[in-house]
């Protein structure tokens, strides 16, 4: 480790509380590993957690949505709270918080203010103590820079950045800022990718992009992250494949355009061999985001290799919940899987790739394309198609105001 990332890990045994920042590459995951390690050599309770499927299968933990029983965000505060002390399916995640000393949160950038200060809240009340978050420790990571919180009209979550919670500060006293990118080594491209993820987009950047349009010299299909509208890609590619295609069409209740919502479709079409991910946390390992290939279809399941490991999959109910309503307003029961000749690139953060061919072409997010790009470990294995004016889109002013806020100093 060098000299930030082993300042990191020492502070965090000293039991600080402190957020990791730093560009893409620059090692913060790893860190958070170590972290890991090393608070549990020393026999303290540590969960790991992510913000995305994906992002926490990457620090080998779980989503932390999940850890504490927060979910997909459908329960206030305060009903939460009720469910922990009393309800016998929300027990495994009071476990969770009564046993934890340290809480790690890989990926915060896209944690938002409300679950955050949700979580802080619940770990608070179910611990009995009057300090934030009950007194576990609390280490995240992330880098602002990247993909903002989504936000959901249905659980009136406006997406905004955990930072701007008033207790942010008391919460994190301290930072360690990461400055040495170890995924890449070509300055050009370091440079390039912090310069997209910031929104700029110099003359010198601009021409390495537009370089980097021509093919990938041939080998694996690379993984093809882009912002949206990547249905239609999936489907042109499904139907160049070979072999006889099924369709899976999903049981609707409650049918009404709230169906549209579910990250499921109504008719999911495959064939043997194609591209697949996990649209829903079934296990820890099988988690929302993984990807894999169909290798058998069946009247109603679908058996998938993901990364040699076969699981037959049936259908899974998905619902769809109003915080207003205080009720599901939408039920769908299908096979958890997507297509992903093309996945999205909130799906992709946090992964470091060989072969990655980028759609700039619907880019809707400030950072989404710096972390697109900067998945790649190399220019050479790297591909973006479609580069236009609204692929860079700028940074707000919030995330600068926060980076040149003062931390508290270590003695
Ligand atoms: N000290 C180290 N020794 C060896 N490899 C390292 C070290 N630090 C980081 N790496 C490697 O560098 C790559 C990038 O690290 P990592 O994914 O942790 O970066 P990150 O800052 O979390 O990136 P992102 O913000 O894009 O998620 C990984 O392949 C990781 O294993």
């Amino acid at each position: 480790m060098n000299k930030s990332q082993l300042f990191a890990v020492e502070k965090t045994v000293d039991g600080h509380n402190i957020i990791l920042l730093g560009q893409s590459g620059t090692g913060k995951s790893f860190v958070v590993k170590e972290i890991q390690k090393k608070l549990s050599g020393a026999g303290k309770n540590v969960s790991v957690t992510g913000t995305t499927g994906i992002a926490s299968l990457n620090v080998k933990g779980c989503t932390v949505h999940s850890w504490s029983g927060i979910g997909d965000g459908r329960y206030d505060s305060d009903e939460l709270c009720q469910k922990l002390l009393t309800d016998e399916h929300f027990v495994s995640y009071k476990q969770n918080i009564l046993k934890a000393d340290s809480l790690i949160i890989d990926e915060i950038s896209m944690l938002s203010l409300k679950h955050f200060e949700q979580i802080e809240y619940v770990c608070r009340t179910i611990k009995h103590k009057d300090l934030y978050f009950g007194g576990i420790q609390v280490i995240a990571s992330g880098d602002f820079f990247q993909l903002p919180p989504v936000p959901d009209q249905l659980t009136s979550d406006s997406g905004e950045y955990c930072f701007k919670s008033n207790i942010f500060a008391m919460v994190f006293g301290h930072k360690i800022v990461f400055d040495e990118v170890i995924r890449q080594d070509e300055l050009d491209f370091i440079k390039a990718i912090n310069d997209v993820s910031k929104g700029e987009i110099p003359e010198d950047t601009k021409n390495l992009i537009l370089r980097l349009q021509r093919p990938l010299s041939p080998g694996d299909d690379p993984i093809r992250p882009c912002g949206r509208n990547f249905d239609i890609f999936n489907a042109c590619k499904l139907m160049e494949m070979d072999g006889v295609s099924k369709c899976y069409q999903s049981i609707d209740e409650d049918v009404n355009k709230l169906c549209s919502k579910m990250c499921v479709p109504k008719l999911l079409h495959l064939k043997i061999g194609c591209p697949v991910m996990l649209v829903k946390n079934i296990s820890s390992a099988l988690v929302n985001g993984l990807q894999g290939k169909v290798v058998a279809m069946k009247e109603d399941s679908v058996t998938v290799d993901f990364e040699n490991d076969l699981v037959q999959l049936g259908r899974e109910t998905f619902t769809v919940y109003s915080s207003i309503d205080k009720k599901t307003v939408a039920t769908r029961h299908q096979i958890p899987l997507i297509l992903s000749f093309s996945i999205t690139i909130h799906k992709a953060q946090g992964l470091t790739l060989d072969r990655v061919e980028v759609d700039a072409s619907n880019i809707f997010a400030p950072g989404q394309l710096g972390v697109a790009m900067g998945r790649a470990r190399n220019k050479k294995g790297l591909r973006i198609i479609s580069f236009n004016s609204n692929s860079v889109i700028p940074q707000r002013s919030s995330i600068y105001e926060f980076y040149n806020k003062n931390f508290v100093q270590f003695d």
